[in-house]
């Protein structure tokens, strides 16, 4: 199979029980919740991405013909450092992408993988690190993994409260809340440590790269 990449980088995982690890980003084209485009954003079942994922023009980014020759294309990301390889594998939504190939292209290089996800398709039971975002009004069945990492608060129609304590229940290893990015960054930090100072279950995450100036 042939993978449509928007981008690929070296920097620290910015976000999640995981953020300060140096980390290639392997950014997949296309999403299953938004077409990307801004006049789609309004009508998409995921209406606050923070993120270009469309096409295949970014740094790093084109067509690979073979996972082989994509696994070579982030080795040369990583560098030659031999120690603690990891890779994430973000989008746009990774797992309409990922498959046997991609991922054993990459162990036999001693990367560890890491995926973001949204959660609608199942995740390849290869990889290392299961990283859920849940979006609503689509349907997660991926309720399970290393760190669920919800985006709060939820503007119109988003999760309620009650949907977070159901979360809650869902067998992960750590129950995230990241503020939302918008035009109303400080409101949303707020609402969201409020939201972990009543229920200590979960923790606050930040995007540390928008602070650190990372990409
Ligand atoms: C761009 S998404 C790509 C991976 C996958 N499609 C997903 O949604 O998990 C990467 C992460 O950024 C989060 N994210 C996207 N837009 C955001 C925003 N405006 N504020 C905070 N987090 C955001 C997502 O929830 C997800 O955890
Ligand atoms: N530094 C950095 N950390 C990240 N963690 C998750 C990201 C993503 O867009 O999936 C992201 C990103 O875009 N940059
Ligand atoms: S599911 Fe992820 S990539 Fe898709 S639009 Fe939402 S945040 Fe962006
Ligand atoms: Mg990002």
């Amino acid at each position: 199979m042939s993978y449509a990449v928007k981008e690929m980088f070296l920097t620290l995982q910015g976000e999640g029980v995981q953020a300060g690890r140096r980390a290639v980003f392997l950014r997949f084209a296309g999403c299953n919740l938004w077409s990307g485009r801004e006049q789609d954003r309004a009508s998409a079942i995921c209406r606050f991405c923070d993120t270009d994922f469309v096409g295949t023009d970014g740094l790093g980014g084109g067509k690979f013909a073979d996972a082989d020759g994509l696994a070579d294309a982030a080795l040369g990301f990583w560098g030659g450092e031999e120690e603690g390889r990891y890779i994430v594998l973000t989008g746009g939504e990774p797992m309409l992408q990922i498959d046997d190939a991609l991922v054993d292209a990459l162990h036999a290089r001693h990367f560890t993988i890491a995926i973001e996800s949204n959660g609608t398709l199942p995740v390849h039971p290869g990889i290392d690190w299961v990283c859920i975002s849940p979006k609503a009004g689509s349907d997660v069945v991926q309720r399970s993994g290393h760190e669920l990492k919800l985006v709060w608060p939820q503007p119109g129609g988003g999760h309620s409260l009650a949907d977070v304590d159901a979360m809650s229940e869902w067998p992960f290893d750590h129950h995230l809340i990241q503020p939302l990015d918008d035009a109303h960054a400080r409101d949303n930090a707020r609402a969201a440590i409020a939201l972990v100072m009543d229920r200590p279950q979960w923790r606050l995450t930040v995007q540390a790269h928008k602070y650190l100036g990372l990409r």
